[in-house]
């Protein structure tokens, strides 16, 4: 009997090949598989350019604008800030970065031109008068097709295309203090490395790349290709082969048509990379840029600074959005509205047990809750972090299990439901959820609740000192608490199992009893719980009480 049903699919694969035979992978004897990352490399935004030529509606100086604030706010320190000689919107908004303050002056600003002479003076043009680091970035095509169908120029053609644009950029800036240079040879991992390394090397001579004045190399996978061990193969071929390594930043700028842009720009920082360029959450052309962002957080998740503060992100993802109109998916890495929320029973009960015992252990240790090591499952990062709270964490519907529903009466309302409650509850919401099919809110669980344990008669809430119900008297003390107001109390169970381990200041959370043949539920204090939360429970059910005999 044959474990695999798969049958051919009739897909015709057969029409595209197969990476290694379009393009030599020359590494043998690889180091990036043993390497760690330890800290981050220099990020760089290419949102204002990249991102925005993949937008259908360009930004425009406004959104530019606040997006550039953006990003200054959040730390990053080198900027590409436009394709100066495509639009005049790019145009003048380096012109405005130029006549006002508005780029701090530790921020270095690129500005990007394609090999032609009319642009690359067009570009020079722009940056007159700009008092801070710029960095003027050249790019080519360089991989066979793009040579054939779309420059029409050999190898030797193309070099001297690249090296004529070199010295138009050289003789045009080379001679501004705060101005240093930047090459693409786009589409590097369709190029033969031996091709891309001549026309590197000649770019960094021509440039006179210097350890005071570094030629950033980048290094883009401007349409992915392979697996991304391949690109990091590229990567440290060249990181190993370039002729002035220690002149040279070298910078990686993948994409992510096969969703693997963060694994490409991952292992090749292992692989030698220094610079990262991308966008935040991932916009750019087609599936888009390599997402900054993740990779950043990636970082911080396994306890490496990031540099960049991500500490207000849902504010940071509201800006983007409304920057390039695109929203982000609800499933996005560390920024969707649903990457912290958890829908499924199983989960839902470790976060809940998980979140306690952080807390526990906090008090424990005297150390911050935002200050101690994280380890809730199925939350690789603390929502904290990120400026978020714990509202979403868990959220119920017909997967969910008694924890969860637990959970939200205990954030919702500070009811602390004993696990005998607990279990019969979640039958009826399951029934409910089942029925309905969708998604209860706190509220609604807490309506629900009361449908369930108090269908007509009134509710009762008892509030009582945990002196009164020092072990062995807790029965009592409930039930003459309410005989006191009125109440003749038959408490048929006092579900918390610390009560019969005789602790009182632990187990008064919750009782259930039934009143005059109708259910009603009582709350005390105790250690466990805080009087405030008493006071609002208390509250609570006494507004929602139809016909409410509050004890005291
Ligand atoms: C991978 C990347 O992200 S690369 C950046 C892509 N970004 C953009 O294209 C956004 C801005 N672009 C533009 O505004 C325009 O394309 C411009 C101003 C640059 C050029 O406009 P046009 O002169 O109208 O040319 P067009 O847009 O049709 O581009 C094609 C031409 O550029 C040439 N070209 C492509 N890449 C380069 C390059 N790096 N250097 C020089 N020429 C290039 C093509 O060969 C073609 O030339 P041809 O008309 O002689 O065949
Ligand atoms: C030219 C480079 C930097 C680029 O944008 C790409 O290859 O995608």
């Amino acid at each position: 009997m044959s474990w695999n049903k798969q049958r051919p699919s009739g897909m015709p694969s057969h029409r595209y090949r197969n990476v290694y035979d379009r393009v030599a992978v020359p590494l043998t004897g690889r180091s990036w598989p043993v390497r760690e990352l330890t800290a981050a490399p220099l990020w760089v935004p290419v949102d204002l350019r990249d991102g925005n030529q993949a937008l259908a509606e360009p930004m425009d100086p406004a959104r530019k604008r606040r997006f550039f604030e953006l990003l200054v706010r959040m730390g990053y320190k080198e900027i590409e800030v436009g394709y100066p000689s495509a639009s005049q919107t790019d145009y003048d908004f380096v012109r405005l970065i130029a006549e006002t303050d508005l780029a701090p002056e530790d921020v270095t600003v690129v500005v990007f031109t394609p090999a032609r002479r009319d642009l690359i003076e067009r570009t020079v043009e722009s940056i007159r008068g700009v008092r801070n680091d710029v960095v003027i970035h050249l790019y080519t095509a360089t991989a066979p097709t793009w040579r054939d169908v779309v420059l029409g120029l050999d190898r030797a053609g193309l070099r001297e295309t690249i090296t004529a644009a070199g010295r138009d950029v050289l003789a045009l800036a080379g001679d501004l203090p705060n101005v240093r240079f930047e090459f693409s040879p786009e589409v590097f991992n369709l190029t033969e490395p031996d091709y891309v390394l001549e026309i590197c090397d000649a770019v960094t001579g021509l440039w006179d790349a210097a350890p005071d004045r570094p030629v950033i190399l980048n290094l883009p996978a401007t349409v992915e290709i392979a697996t991304p061990n391949v690109y990091a193969d590229q990567i440290e071929y060249m990181h190993r082969n370039l002729a002035r390594r220690e002149s040279v930043i070298l910078s990686v700028h993948p994409h992510n048509d096969r969703g693997t842009g963060i694994a490409c720009a991952e292992l090749a920082v292992l692989a030698g990379a220094q610079r990262v360029e991308g966008c935040l959450f991932g916009n750019g052309e087609r599936t888009g840029n390599v997402d900054i962002a993740t990779l950043a957080l990636n970082l911080h998740a396994q306890g490496v600074d990031p540099m960049i503060d991500f500490s207000g992100i849902d504010e940071i993802r509201r800006i983007v959005e409304d920057c390039n109109r695109i929203p982000v998916h609800e499933r996005h890495p560390y920024v969707g509205d649903l990457v912290h929320t958890a829908f499924s029973g199983t989960h839902q009960d470790a976060i809940r047990k998980g979140l306690a015992e952080h807390r526990a252990r906090a008090a424990a240790s005297g150390i911050p809750e935002h200050e101690l090591a994280w380890r809730v499952p199925y939350l690789p990062v603390d929502p904290a972090d990120l400026g978020r709270g714990y509202e979403a964490v868990i959220r119920v519907n017909s997967q969910s299990g008694k924890g969860g529903i637990a959970h939200l009466l205990e954030t919702g309302y500070g009811v602390e439901l004993p696990r005998r409650l607990q279990i019969d509850f979640a039958r009826h919401v399951q029934r409910h959820t089942d029925l309905g099919g969708q998604e209860v809110t706190a509220a609604q669980l807490w309506a629900l609740f009361h449908e369930v344990y108090a269908p007509s008669g009134p509710v009762v809430v008892a509030e009582f000192a945990t002196a009164s119900t020092a072990a062995g008297r807790t029965v009592e003390a409930v039930t003459g608490l309410l005989a006191d107001a009125g109440h003749g109390v038959d408490v048929l169970s006092l579900t918390q199992q610390s009560l019969e381990a005789g602790s009182a200041a632990e187990a008064i959370s919750f009782l259930e009893y039934r009143h005059h043949g109708r259910a009603a539920w009582a709350v005390g204090t105790g250690d466990s719980v805080p009087a405030a939360t008493i006071a609002a429970v208390v509250a609570a059910a006494n507004r929602q009480a139809a016909d409410r005999v509050p004890v005291r």
